[in-house]
């Protein structure tokens, strides 16, 4: 059954209920001349009922899990009986005792099961927050991060990079772009095993990460090729930190198929350039990218 369907059952037996509930109060009990009918009173609780019903209506069609809404349906369903009943002793004295007691106990066993259900709500809200930021985070690092190295994808480097770099120009900073070719990959591939590839690639993205600043932008733009875009660095800076990024990749521990530790060496072509003023990100690229084919 759909939940809609449930929603309007729900509230059909309520009003269902009521209407029994007025048959019976009215057959039994007294029923007091209608100018002995306490105005305030009457117009106090068909206000608490008409609440009550409208409670009962948003609970019933609330799009949310159905064991919540069950419990929130049931809850102001509870209500709303027990304000008709409160609405009924305005018209009718001496109620069923059967009547009174079932009253009596509508109202906080209601209010006990609204309040449970409210906690419930508040509760998958909570960790429907909690889902959303986390698959947020996911489709962010799945759209601007490589997933073998963690860095960043070439569609980042290309769209971010141009900005920065024109910001650093319009304050006279100078950028640099060092580009690094893994070498060896096809040989590693090749003698060691596509996995090893795989891990040797990484641990060089890894010593990428662990050594650059918060703004700096490591990326993968190829199958081998790296970039390291560094704002507002000097190329005495930039060369210290590519020498030691070689350095700490020159043997990288990884595990082969079989899961067995072992070394490799790692040959790796680099090129350093430094942003002219008013250059385009585009002409810093060709002018490392073709630097590291001849050097490669
Ligand atoms: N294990 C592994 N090897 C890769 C991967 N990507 C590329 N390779 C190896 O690197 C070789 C070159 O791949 P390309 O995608 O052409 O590399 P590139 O960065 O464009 O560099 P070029 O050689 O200039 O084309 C491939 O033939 C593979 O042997 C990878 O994700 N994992």
């Amino acid at each position: 059954m759909s939940n809609y369907s449930l929603a309007v059952l729900a509230l059909l037996v309520a009003l269902l209920l009521c209407l029994v509930w007025t048959a019976s109060g009215f057959a039994a009990g007294n029923i007091h001349p209608i100018e002995a009918v306490d105005p305030i009173a009457l117009t106090r609780d068909l206000a608490f009922a008409t609440a009550c019903f409208i409670l009962l209506a948003l609970a019933t069609f609330l799009p949310v899990r159905r064991s919540i809404a069950s419990v929130m349906a049931t809850g102001s369903g509870l209500l709303f009986v027990g304000a008709w009943h409160l609405l009924l002793g305005n018209f009718v004295d001496d109620l069923p005792v059967s009547l009174d007691i079932a009253g009596a106990f509508a109202l906080p066993t209601g209010a006990g099961l609204m309040a449970w259900g409210l906690f419930q709500l508040g509760r998958a809200y909570r960790l429907s927050r909690l889902l959303l930021g986390s698959y947020r985070k996911i489709e962010h690092s799945l759209s601007t991060k490589d997933q073998l190295t963690q860095l960043f994808n070439r569609r980042y480097f290309y769209s971010n990079c141009p900005e920065l770099l024109a910001s650093c120009q319009k304050h006279n900073e100078t950028c640099i772009l060092i580009s690094f070719l893994l070498e060896n990959l096809p040989d590693i591939n090749r003698e060691e095993g596509v996995n090893c590839g795989d891990a040797a690639l990484s641990e060089l993205g890894r010593v990428l990460l662990n050594n650059t600043r918060h703004n700096d932008i490591a990326a993968r733009l190829g199958g081998r090729r790296l970039a390291l875009f560094l704002p507002n660095t000097d190329m005495a800076s930039a060369r210290q930190i590519a020498q030691r990024i070689l350095s700490l990749a020159e043997h990288v521990q990884v595990s082969d198929n079989e899961g067995v530790r072992r070394v490799l060496s790692l040959r790796i072509a680099h090129s350093i350039y430094e942003s002219k003023p008013e250059e385009e990100f585009e002409s810093l690229v060709q002018r490392t990218q073709a630097a590291l084919n001849q050097a490669a």
